[in-house]
């Protein structure tokens, strides 16, 4: 296993740890390198740096080299002290009060607020003035009791997230104890915060043990950064131009402080995947065509400032047969695509030609979409299927502009054919509208494309669940769309839309006030289409629009979706695994297999003559379990 697996890609990280141990080995090794004592007077008073005193001296001559190092040990540590007590109280009061809720939460909650509300800094004066000796651990000590409480809040938070989740809850069915749940369960998936509060609160400590010393209020019998800064301070060491007492300690602080923060990036890398493939998002923007430098910023700027060797990368995605399918014989040639004409009515309005998108890892690149060319007609419903990992989602991201890095498109086009607004009467008319414009949609600005979606192409996503707002009614969220797209509409017609669009979609306008939570998951999924009509908009994505709902509802939404095909004209790409649903209500059938597309053609043709193994295969499961009659 390579080590280099294990080490942050980001630059920013990589610089952060370079600092924070630069300062660690300065603070455990930095005394060996000097024979002064930092409190020790000489008779160099003030004396610039020189080959003696390699960061001169102070008004009483102690070598300001030896303080420096000496310093680094206590500011530090107190930094760590600090970090550690205040971290400890931020996960026991925010995981303990978040997981069992209750009084000790209210207790507990009060006590943070109170903590939250109460200035840091003057707080911390006051209680180190009353503190029976001011040692570097007491000093901590009350750094630590004033800096829990933004840490405990946030973690709180986390928590009563997490504890609702589907692993929490199966951990609690399997009879796992409340405290197993919070240290495996938990804690685990709240590491990242904890990390990230951690490296915070040394930064704050450090900071606070300068701010003290400098006030006076810390040991001035220990030499610290603080400290330093305050003895020059008081000697007037700025007025004198005694420059190298004052600026090591000072930028010591600063540059610590920074290298801290850029370490907080490596726990977002590791606690975010996703963030981990900079480096080879880079590698492949500058390798690649140029709708991938457009489709990446992040990658785009990555490839600017990096300057990575590339690497071999492993290519997925090859002509290899897949033995998971069992529809190509291990060894074989895979067969090669059969692709029929298509006699649909309406004209085409998006042309996806020879698509490549591909997701460049840190050792391989994944093919998700590979030379795919398909075309959606007015009116039409074509149908995506496909196996798991098959490239639906990512091609139909592609077509929505919704790809998220690292997704590359390395190739082909996609054409949006707009026309004039006024909406045929149905599929079969198509064709009568006439076109205005042809949009590369892969060009289109940031701009352009808040446009382009949802007045041009509406999208219904796999679970309404997630993908309708938790917190706001329907209403709300029927405004979130028009208020945008729409922002001359007054209110009450806003409202009077919302309410007809329910109407359609078979639920009673009354309900335009409801939240989600107060519906049904078939109902949360038909709101999800109304809001995706309201704007009358040509093209339909629906991603397993019908997946998490139960047989019936599952027919009853999309009858619901022909019927209002039917009213509006619009076309649609519908994704879904179910092959059984989608032959019985597309008009053509697209079916790919580990990027490819292996079969096109018309639905009814395809049902009745599979050309390609991966299609029989897919059938002939489906035969086998009775799906088709
Ligand atoms: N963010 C990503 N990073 C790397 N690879 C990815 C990413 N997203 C998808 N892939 C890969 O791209 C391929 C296609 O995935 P995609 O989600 O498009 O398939 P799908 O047919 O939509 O699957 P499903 O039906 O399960 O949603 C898979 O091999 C997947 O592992």
């Amino acid at each position: 296993m390579r080590l280099s697996r294990f080490l942050p890609t980001s630059g920013k990280v990589r610089a952060g740890l370079i600092i924070a141990v630069f300062f660690v080995l300065l603070a455990v090794f930095g005394p060996l390198l000097t024979s002064y004592s930092p409190q020790a007077s000489g008779t160099d008073l003030l004396q610039p740096p020189s080959g003696t005193h390699w960061l001169g001296t102070t008004q009483t001559g102690q070598d300001v080299f030896a303080q420096f190092v000496y310093g680094a040990r206590i500011s530090l540590g107190v930094g760590l002290v600090a970090g550690i007590l205040s971290q400890i109280v931020s996960v026991l009061v925010g995981v303990i009060g978040g997981y069992f809720r209750g009084l000790s939460d209210d207790l507990l909650y009060i006590l943070t607020a109170v903590f939250l509300v109460v200035p840091g800094m003057p707080l911390l004066i006051v209680l180190t003035g009353y503190l029976p000796s001011r040692g570097m651990v007491s000093v901590a000590f009350v750094i630590a009791i004033t800096s829990w409480a933004g840490s405990a809040r946030v973690l709180r938070a986390q928590t009563m997230s997490l504890r609702r989740r589907e692993f929490v809850e199966a951990a609690r069915a399997t009879g796992e104890s409340r405290t197993r749940i919070v240290f495996s369960e938990i804690m685990p998936n709240a590491l990242p915060l904890i990390a990230s509060g951690f490296l915070f609160s040394v930064i704050g400590a450090v900071l606070a043990e300068a701010g003290l010393s400098f006030l006076g209020l810390g040991s001035l019998t220990t030499t610290s950064w603080g400290s330093m800064l305050y003895f020059a301070q008081s000697a007037q060491a700025f007025l004198y131009g005694a420059w190298w007492w004052f600026v090591p300690p000072g930028l010591a602080i600063a540059v610590l402080g920074a290298g801290l923060a850029l370490i907080n990036f490596g726990i977002d890398e590791y606690s975010n995947p996703r963030l981990r493939t900079g480096r080879s998002r880079a590698r492949a923007v500058r390798s690649r065509g140029p709708h991938a430098a457009a489709l990446s910023t992040a990658g785009a700027s990555a490839a600017a400032s990096g300057a990575e060797t590339p690497g071999v990368a492993t290519i997925l995605h090859d002509d290899a047969p897949d033995e998971t399918v069992g529809s190509v014989p291990a060894g074989a040639a895979p067969a090669p695509p059969q692709i029929r004409e298509l006699d649909v009515p309406g004209k085409p309005i998006i042309e996806v030609r020879h698509l490549k998108v591909d997701y460049p890892g840190a050792d391989q690149v994944v093919h998700a979409v590979d030379d795919v060319s398909i075309t959606l007609h007015r009116g039409e419903l074509l149908g995506l299927a496909g196996e798991s990992g098959s490239g639906k989602s990512t091609l139909t991201n592609a077509i929505t502009r919704l790809l998220r890095n690292p997704a590359q498109v390395t190739g082909g086009s996609i054409t949006y054919h707009r026309s004039a607004r006024g909406r045929p009467s149905g599929p079969t008319t198509g064709g009568s509208e006439a076109e205005v414009e042809a949009i590369d949609l892969l060009g289109l600005s940031t701009e352009e494309l808040r446009a382009y979606r949802w007045d041009e192409l509406a999208i219904v996503f796999q679970s309404a669940m997630n993908a309708l707002n938790a917190v706001t009614s329907v209403g709300a969220q029927f405004d979130d769309v028009l208020r945008v797209h729409r922002p001359t509409m007054p209110a009450r017609e806003r409202e009077a839309l919302a309410r007809t669009m329910l109407e359609k979609v078979g639920i009673d306008p009354g309900r335009v006030s409801a939240y989600p939570h107060e519906l049904s998951g078939g109902m949360k999924q038909r709101v999800a289409i109304a809001i995706a009509l309201v704007l009358e908009p040509d093209v339909i994505v629906m991603d397993e629009p019908t997946t998490a709902l139960d047989l019936l509802i599952q027919r009853e939404v999309l009858d619901q979706v022909m019927a209002l095909r039917d009213e509006y004209g619009f076309a649609i790409i519908f994704t879904t695994h179910d092959l059984s649903l989608l032959l019985e209500v597309s008009d053509s059938i697209a079916v790919m297999q580990r990027g490819r597309l292996v079969e096109y053609g018309p639905a009814l043709e395809v049902y009745a003559e599979p050309r390609h193994p991966y299609t029989r295969a897919l059938l002939a499961s489906l035969a086998d379990m009775g799906a088709l009659v």
